[in-house]
């Protein structure tokens, strides 16, 4: 983003006091959008503001919220004679409307705020992506102060707090505060009722404690010709199918579910009918010869085949139609332990879930064995198992990172599902703000989406349908729910496409 920036003013296209001129206004613009109350009289402000650009960018919006007949105070932190260019002139165009306080006085300041005159909104423009270090001393106390203030703020008065790019301390990269501890701060952050971004969301907004300290999240476009983000690739749903009307079943693939013993049984039939109402033409789930019945009894469609070996699968897969393995759900670690080798060998696509990572996790063998066309799809347990020392990561860097050792696709499931491919590059699928489906969290979830990424054949759209299902079904889903959810979105995307299937 800020090579971005400079490649503007650099070419000569936008000043960067025009950039932030710009990004001020676009917050104001944001603010009375979400709460047109405020933009029907003139209420009250405080705005803090940092030594860097985000402070630069509070105090054009205090001077515009000023020019509105806004009562406006501004707080600063730093020293004036350091600002950068752009910051400074607009230091120096505050000045001619009000005063400056010192940070130091903030805390003091608080405590003589009554019930008659607390602010409408408080602005947090004390740093946005030049945080460098974690924030400590009277930095910290202060900020914590003013967030405990803020929350009682809200609770009681309904006022509003806006962080201008994210709350000051949350790192951009990584979605974690921080905040040195030793301040006395629990490093929980400070809490804002919209933060609002440039050009494009950064990292933070999606990982981390970024969405939990976020409730709304707002992007101004900035008029930045280059296409040199460095900024979060957030899945873009499409509609994508593999019908065409020359096809048949076997050219939509045929997906083999390796079916866990009589008393797990529930775990291979989701993703089997995901797989199914994903798109895949045939869905066939090996499993126990004294499973089967069980099986029979719950699936129509789905057709079933005696398998109590590893022989008895090599066997099955000299048939090539089977284009699609899919193992893990509910299999048995040991099943599974002994079943990759033959799996892997198959050099067919193949979706590695549960007890089947699990397995990875304990054969160094088996690991070597991975091809470019397995995807793994571990939940945050499954992964520091499998890569304890990329636990410490963030996020998205531990996914790419495991993505490029094991040579092919890692989702990295979670409310921020991470799917880091090591050919095509890494994209986000993030379940927050409007696109929140919290009731995903439910048995079987992930088993659902194991057999859309099977049925699919593309992990990150499949991801995105997955939580799309679940927001459309809403509370009270469970996983039983999801397949047959699927298609009603797979059709709004078709719906939304002019181009239908050939
Ligand atoms: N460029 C543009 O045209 C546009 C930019 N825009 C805006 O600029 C923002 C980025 O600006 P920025 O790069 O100046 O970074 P910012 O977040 O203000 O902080 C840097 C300052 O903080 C200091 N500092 C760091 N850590 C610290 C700590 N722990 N404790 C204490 N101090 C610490 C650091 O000090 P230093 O490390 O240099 O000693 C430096 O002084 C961006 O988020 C957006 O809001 C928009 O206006 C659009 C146009
Ligand atoms: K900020």
């Amino acid at each position: 983003m800020r090579a971005a920036e400079q490649h503007e003013i650099t070419a000569g296209r936008q000043s960067g006091a025009d950039l932030m001129e710009r990004a001020g206004r676009g917050v104001v613009d944001e603010i009375f959008k979400k709460w047109p109350k405020l933009a029907l009289s003139s209420g009250t402000a405080i705005v803090v503001c940092g030594p860097g650009n985000n402070g630069g960018d509070g105090l054009v919006i205090a001077r515009l919220l000023h020019d509105r007949g806004w009562d406006v105070t501004v707080f600063f932190y730093g020293d004036s004679g350091r600002l950068p260019p752009d910051a400074r002139l607009n230091y120096d165009r505050w000045l001619k409307y009000g005063n400056v306080r010192p940070f130091a006085e903030l805390k003091d300041f608080l405590t003589t705020i009554g019930d008659h005159n607390h602010p409408d909104l408080w602005i947090d423009a004390v740093f946005g992506t030049g945080l460098t270090r974690p924030i400590g001393g009277e930095l910290a106390v202060g900020l914590s102060a003013l967030s405990n203030w803020s929350s009682d703020l809200v609770s009681s008065h309904g006022g509003y707090v806006v962080a201008v790019e994210m709350p000051s301390g949350l790192n951009s990269d990584t979605g974690d505060m921080m905040i040195d501890r030793s301040s006395g701060d629990d490093g929980s952050g400070w809490y804002c009722d919209l933060a609002v971004t440039f050009h494009a969301p950064k990292r933070c907004h999606f990982v981390g404690q970024g969405p939990d300290l976020i409730d709304d999240l707002a992007v101004v476009d900035l008029g930045i010709r280059t296409n040199d983000f460095d900024a979060v690739r957030l899945v873009r749903p499409r509609a994508k199918t593999n019908m065409t009307t020359a096809g048949h079943k076997y050219t939509r693939g045929h997906v083999l579910v390796l079916g866990g013993p009589r008393h797990s049984t529930g775990a291979a039939r989701l993703a089997a009918r995901a797989a199914l109402r994903s798109g895949a033409g045939l869905v066939t789930i090996a499993a126990p010869r004294d499973a089967l019945d069980i099986y029979a009894c719950h699936e129509t469609e789905v057709m079933l085949r005696p398998m109590d070996s590893a022989q008895e699968l090599q066997d099955m897969l000299q048939d090539a139609r089977f284009d699609c393995l899919c193992l893990g759900p509910a299999l048995g670690v040991e099943t599974a332990v002994a079943l990759m080798p033959t799996v892997l060998d198959a050099d067919r696509y193949t979706v590695i879930d549960a007890d089947a990572i699990t397995a990875l996790s304990r054969s160094t063998d088996l690991i070597g064995q991975l091809h470019a066309k397995c995807v793994l799809t571990p939940h945050s347990g499954e992964f520091a198992r499998l890569c304890p020392d990329l636990v410490s990561e963030p996020k998205i860097d531990a996914a790419e990172a495991a993505a490029q050792r094991f040579g092919c696709t890692v989702l990295l499931k979670g409310r921020d599902t991470v799917i880091a491919d090591p050919h095509f590059g890494t994209q986000l699928c993030a379940s927050v703000y409007e696109d929140a489906a919290p009731w995903l969290g439910t048995a079987g979830a992930g088993d659902v989406l194991a057999g859309m990424i099977a049925g699919m054949r593309d992990p990150a759209q499949a991801a995105w349908v997955h939580a799309q299902a679940a927001r459309n079904f809403g509370v009270g889903l469970i996983a039983s729910d999801l397949p047959d959810t699927i298609p009603a979105v797979l059709q709004s995307l078709w719906a939304e496409t002019e181009t239908p299937p050939r």
